[in-house]
């Protein structure tokens, strides 16, 4: 394989691409809400769900938002997944009528864990890698298996060097 140039070694994602996707996300959700009533609450899993769940909440009106949190990655390396903090049950019971949001599935280990807990909840996610693409319901945009998706959270606006000149 070629070696890849060096701003072709992850995914950059801005603020302003994520606020668009996560918004494309809301619009495919809302056509595949169960009824006329909608979705009635939204589960973000913690922390890179909240940034997209903020905006699904607020495009679908959904005002009954709870997290889960699951942490499966020390920085880039992965690591056993487990639940540090569950949704309130008696709010989301079995995740009929509940969306399930997250930045991205890479591997599906989240998910594994939080649709065990919530097996009839729809889960979307606005990213997805092949390997953990069938885990997840609807999302938008697909991406290799090894690009690292770097989030707006994550990134600093910064000076680079022009390529000419560079070893
Ligand atoms: O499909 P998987 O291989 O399980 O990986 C995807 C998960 O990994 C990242 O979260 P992380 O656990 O790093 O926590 P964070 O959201 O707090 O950054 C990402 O936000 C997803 O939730
Ligand atoms: O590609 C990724 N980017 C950010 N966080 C992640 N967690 C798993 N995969 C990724
Ligand atoms: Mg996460």
């Amino acid at each position: 394989m070629t070696e890849r140039l060096p701003h072709e070694r992850g995914f950059h994602v801005s603020w302003d691409q994520l606020h668009r996707d996560a918004r494309a996300l809301a619009w495919r959700l809302q056509s595949e809400a169960p009824d006329d009533t909608g979705w009635r609450a939204i589960v973000a899993i913690t922390r890179g769900g909240m940034a997209p769940a903020m905006i699904i909440a607020r495009e679908l009106d959904i005002r009954t938002v709870d997290t889960i949190s699951v942490k499966s990655y020390d920085h880039q390396n992965q690591s056993e997944a487990v639940v540090i903090k569950a949704p309130d049950m008696n709010l989301i019971g079995d995740g009929d009528g509940v969306l399930i949001i997250d930045d991205l599935v890479d591997t599906g280990k989240t998910l594994e864990i939080v649709r065990k807990q919530m097996p009839k909840a729809h889960v979307a996610t606005v990213y997805a890698k092949p390997m953990g693409r069938e885990m997840v319901d609807s999302f938008i945009t697909e991406v290799s298996q090894d690009t690292w998706i770097f989030f707006p959270w994550d990134l600093a606006l910064q000076y680079v060097e022009p390529y000419r000149g560079q070893g």
